[in-house]
């Protein structure tokens, strides 16, 4: 019997790209989102690589270009906003650290759920409690009270994902912190961006940036070293207070951040943290993006594992769909060399990131500016090169998919 029905869990980047592709092969998809709407926030994500492709081939490259951010690079910036460091957009052709497509996350996600809202049943303000699976289906309890049955459930709901909790065990046994927790959220743009990038370390392992956007507002972001804490991750207020409790006297225009952070309209919060799974499916429950793999803020390639994840999983659905455990395993099989490299940590980890000492926060600078040259050049092009670590196979010509919107 075809296993024609699926839930997926998570309406970000994963899940409306698997939802998407999913509907092409004839699928009927419902996705079931924990927010009462679309999330908005977000900084710019990188769409790298054979992501590229996939966008191309979901027809919705046009929209991606026309909303993606133009920015000209990045700039390490001293406590005086003097540039000690720069990296221009050029400088690797496209895939540096500012990639020549970054697109806001919101406005991504927004992109991939207005080319499937037609098609797909959208859930929001609601989430599972519960999954039951037998050889016939999984049997699914919503949080509203609704229960349904599927033939398949995917968890497309990030690091910490309710479907990965109730089909595979707790948070615990999967999310590996790396050491520091990160906030994004807008600010109104301060004006004299120049289409520049600009990040600053302070010492004691804090980080703050700053990245123009369209429309009169900027993405700030403010990070900090530290073991796992203990906090509610709803109390946005406590976290605030954490935040700026670390950064007050950080330096830079790092009062002015911390004064708007309370008016943004999307402030975000998590640890830094990969999610590493042995095997991605149970059953009938399987895993995609960050639910299943990721590799941190710090690999920078959360945005195009998780479209190129919905892309072969979707493939390999089409290809056996009277036998979905096959599927999952060429869906991990196929990814397992691109994800392993990707998420692979830029040399330094994390002290890259959030240099503690000043001599540390200097070297970083001088690492920066001898990027562009040899051998740095070399090393840092084999980083960026894994973006393409994958060959996609051509499922739309062996499976006759749906036109898009059909
Ligand atoms: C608001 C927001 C801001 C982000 N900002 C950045 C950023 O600035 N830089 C960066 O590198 N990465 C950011 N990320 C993460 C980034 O989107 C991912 O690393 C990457 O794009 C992979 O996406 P994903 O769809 O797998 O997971 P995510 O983007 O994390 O999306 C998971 C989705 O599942 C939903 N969800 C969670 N739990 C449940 C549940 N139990 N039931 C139903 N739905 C649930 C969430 O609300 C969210 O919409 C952000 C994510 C979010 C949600």
């Amino acid at each position: 019997m075809n296993d024609r029905t699926v839930l997926i869990s998570g309406a970000s980047i994963a899940g409306p790209a698997l939802a998407y592709w999913l509907h092409r092969y004839g699928f009927d998809v419902t996705v079931v989102e924990r927010s009462p709407a679309l999330r908005p926030g977000g900084h710019a994500v990188d769409v790298r690589g054979v992501a590229r492709d996939v966008v191309e081939r979901m027809g919705i490259m046009p929209r991606v270009r026309q909303d993606s951010v133009d920015e000209r690079g990045a700039a390490l910036v001293d406590r005086n906003g003097r540039r000690t460091a720069t990296m221009s957009v050029e400088a690797f052709g496209g895939e540096g650290i500012v990639a020549e497509i970054e697109i806001m996350r919101g406005d991504l996600s927004r992109i991939l759920y207005d080319a499937t809202r037609d098609d797909v049943e959208y859930l929001f303000g609601d989430r599972i409690v519960r999954l039951g699976q037998n050889e016939a289906g999984v049997d699914v309890d919503f949080a509203s009270g609704a229960a349904r049955r599927f033939d398949l459930v995917v968890g497309a709901d990030g690091v910490h994902s309710g479907v990965r909790g109730l089909a595979f065990g707790p948070d615990s046994d999967y999310v590996r912190h790396l050491g520091a927790y990160t906030a994004y959220f807008t600010v109104p743009d301060p004006g004299d961006l120049d289409s520049w990038f600009l990040m600053y370390n302070a010492p004691g392992g804090r980080v703050a940036m700053l990245r123009p956007e369209r429309g009169g507002t900027a993405k700030a972001s403010l990070g900090f070293t530290s073991p796992p804490l203990d906090y509610d991750r709803r109390d946005v207020r406590y976290q605030q207070r954490i935040l700026a409790d670390r950064l007050a006297d950080a330096g830079w225009r790092v009062p002015g951040l911390l004064a708007a952070m309370p008016d943004a309209p999307d402030f975000y919060f998590d640890a830094i943290c990969q999610v590493r799974v042995d095997r991605w499916w149970r059953g009938r429950v399987a895993l995609v993006g960050d639910a299943g793999y990721c590799g941190s803020p710090l690999v920078g390639l959360g945005t195009s594992m998780s479209l190129v994840g919905a892309y072969v999983l979707a493939g390999e659905l089409a290809s056996s769909p009277d036998d979905h455990e096959a599927a999952f395993a060429r869906y991990q099989d196929e990814m397992r060399d691109y994800v392993a490299a990707a998420m692979e940590l830029p040399p330094g980890g994390i002290n890259g990131y959030a240099p503690h000492s000043r001599l540390m926060i200097s070297l970083r600078a001088l690492s920066m500016r001898m990027m562009t040259r040899w051998p740095m050049r070399q090393l840092l092009a084999r980083q960026f090169q894994k973006s393409d670590a994958i060959v996609l196979r051509d499922y739309a010509a062996q499976h006759q998919p749906r036109h898009a919107g059909a």
